[in-house]
């Protein structure tokens, strides 16, 4: 089955395209942000399901901030975290309640963890957590404070959590991998590294194609209990 791979801008995803087989891949740019990635994701994978090719696997890749010390390089998702999605909470731990404590579904998805973890190997790829915001870092007092929550965690981008929350709506299997443009933390525009950053997308996207267009593994079982609003294709179709 193909795969769909999820980008925020055009630049992100000609480098992506660079690197794999037309055939096996469907490379779209989504927009920046989670609402439009997920709303981008959702329409591809509609059309898909309704013209009767559906995908088999999604992932969401462009480039990322990293935390200290993966400075650079490719990174590979373990987990898709919402990290601003919940309620600010003064004088709890942490200051923060994450939306399943709020009672309201999940903020982080699963990914199919032999597979990614094969991507990262791979491609000598960071591996740990990736964090989803709607806010670009832009001090070392949140970096510290989102590196301090979420233990691990390898970069900061803005697109993954929403690819998979739409992946998630037809039980989808689906990754998140990046590349390293900047350090998350204090705003320094002149130190962004972006063409080595879309370089690296390519060659990442090259070495794993062989891995992504063969994969035939399950999707992980969703986080939590109750309807994660998982759809079949009759359902989409309608009467
Ligand atoms: O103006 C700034 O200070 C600034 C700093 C970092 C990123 C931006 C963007 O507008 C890029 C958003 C775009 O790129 C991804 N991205 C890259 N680096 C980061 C980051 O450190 N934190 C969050 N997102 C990042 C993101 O996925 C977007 O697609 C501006």
């Amino acid at each position: 089955m193909r795969t769909l791979v999820v980008t925020a801008v055009p630049q992100e995803r000609d480098a992506v395209a660079a690197g794999c087989a037309p055939e096996r891949f469907e490379v779209v740019a989504g927009g920046v942000g989670p609402a439009a990635a997920a709303a981008a994701t959702a329409r591809e994978l509609t059309r898909a399901e309704l013209a009767g090719r559906p995908y088999g696997l999604v992932v969401s890749a462009g480039i990322c901030g990293g935390f200290a010390p993966v400075t650079e390089g490719p990174v590979v998702a373990s987990a898709i975290v919402a990290a601003d999605l919940g309620a600010e909470n003064p004088g709890t731990e942490g200051g923060f309640t994450p939306v399943e404590g709020l009672g309201f579904g999940t903020g982080s998805y699963p990914v199919p963890l032999p597979l990614a973890r094969a991507v990262a190997d791979v491609c000598g790829a960071a591996f740990g957590p990736l964090l989803t915001v709607s806010t670009v870092t832009g001090s070392a007092e949140r970096a510290r404070t989102l590196a301090a929550r979420h233990p691990g965690a390898v970069g900061e981008a803005m697109e993954g959590f929403g690819v998979a929350e739409a992946a998630a709506l037809l039980a989808l299997p689906v990754l998140e991998i990046r590349t390293v443009s900047n350090p998350v933390g204090p705003r320094d525009r002149g130190g962004w590294r972006i063409r080595e950053a879309l370089d690296g997308l390519t060659a990442v996207f090259a070495d794993s194609a062989p891995l992504l267009g063969s994969w035939t593994g399950p999707t992980p079982d969703l986080p939590g209990p109750g309807d994660h609003g998982a759809h079949r294709k009759d359902e989409l179709e309608g009467p």
